[in-house]
């Protein structure tokens, strides 16, 4: 669905990703990991278009689209929840998921139904601001919004970043559910190993902007969690 080729990127005159080469599987949940510093945000932003590509090709659905700007990338059907969620806080809940309806090419006018009905706090919640909500609402109104685009692909930035412990799990059945129940195809970046077992299908693991392992969940083994990932 998602494919990575030879993609190489810079800031200034530092080279961070190199030659980075990877393939997002249609229907999977993938976890993209790695410690502090390693590119997995740089690579986010070469996917949404937040950065253009140096060299290298990005295709999605089997179209080219790293010459796209974000706005039409996420016309054809990748969806982005930002690290830090984003949120409008002085905006009521609705009026955050309402922004998102004029990007809709039926410029639909009403929340559509299914979006309340998979978050049902955030109906229950839907005029009071953004700001009143808790960290773990704010995700699910931040997942909301973006699925107000219909995405065939959710890209998430550490979703569980400034979420109470008790609530990263909920956030990760809610992420489940998109992937298994809904058939969405999840990206996200993550750095918590309970969690990416939780929800992941597949791993992929950078090392000083490489992909140096990646595979299904289950074999992300103590070997690789030593070398990689542990600090
Ligand atoms: N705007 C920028 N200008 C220059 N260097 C940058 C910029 N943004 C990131 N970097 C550097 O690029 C490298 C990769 O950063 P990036 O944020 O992609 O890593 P990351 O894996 O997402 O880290 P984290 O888990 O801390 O978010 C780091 O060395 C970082 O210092």
């Amino acid at each position: 669905m998602l494919s990575v080729r030879h993609l190489n990127q810079f800031y200034g005159q530092s080279h961070i990703l190199w030659d980075l080469s990877l393939n997002i599987r249609e229907g999977s949940c993938a976890c993209l990991m790695g410690r502090n510093g390693v590119g997995k945000t740089t690579l986010l932003k070469c996917l949404l278009g937040l950065l253009p590509v140096k060299t290298g090709e990005i295709q999605f659905n089997g179209l080219p689209i790293h010459k796209l700007a974000t706005e039409n990338r996420a016309r054809s059907g990748i969806g982005y929840v930002p690290q830090g969620r984003e949120i409008f806080s002085l905006l009521s809940v609705e009026e955050n998921l309402q922004i998102s309806l004029g990007a809709r090419p039926d410029k639909a006018k009403g929340i559509p139904a299914h979006i309340y009905q998979m978050f049902p706090v955030l109906k229950e919640m839907r005029h009071r601001r953004g700001g009143d909500l808790s960290g773990g609402q704010q995700q699910q109104l931040a997942i909301a919004r973006a699925l107000i685009l219909d995405p065939k692909l959710l890209i998430l930035d550490e979703p569980t970043e400034g979420i109470q412990p008790n609530i990263v799990r909920e956030i990760g059945e809610v992420i489940k559910r998109l992937n298994r129940e809904h058939g969405l195809t999840v990206l996200l970046v993550e750095q918590k190993l309970p969690f990416a077992r939780q929800v992941a299908s597949d791993f992929y693991l950078m090392d000083k902007g490489r992909l140096v392992a990646e595979g299904p969940i289950a074999d992300l083994n103590e070997g690789i969690i030593a070398e990689y990932l542990s600090v």
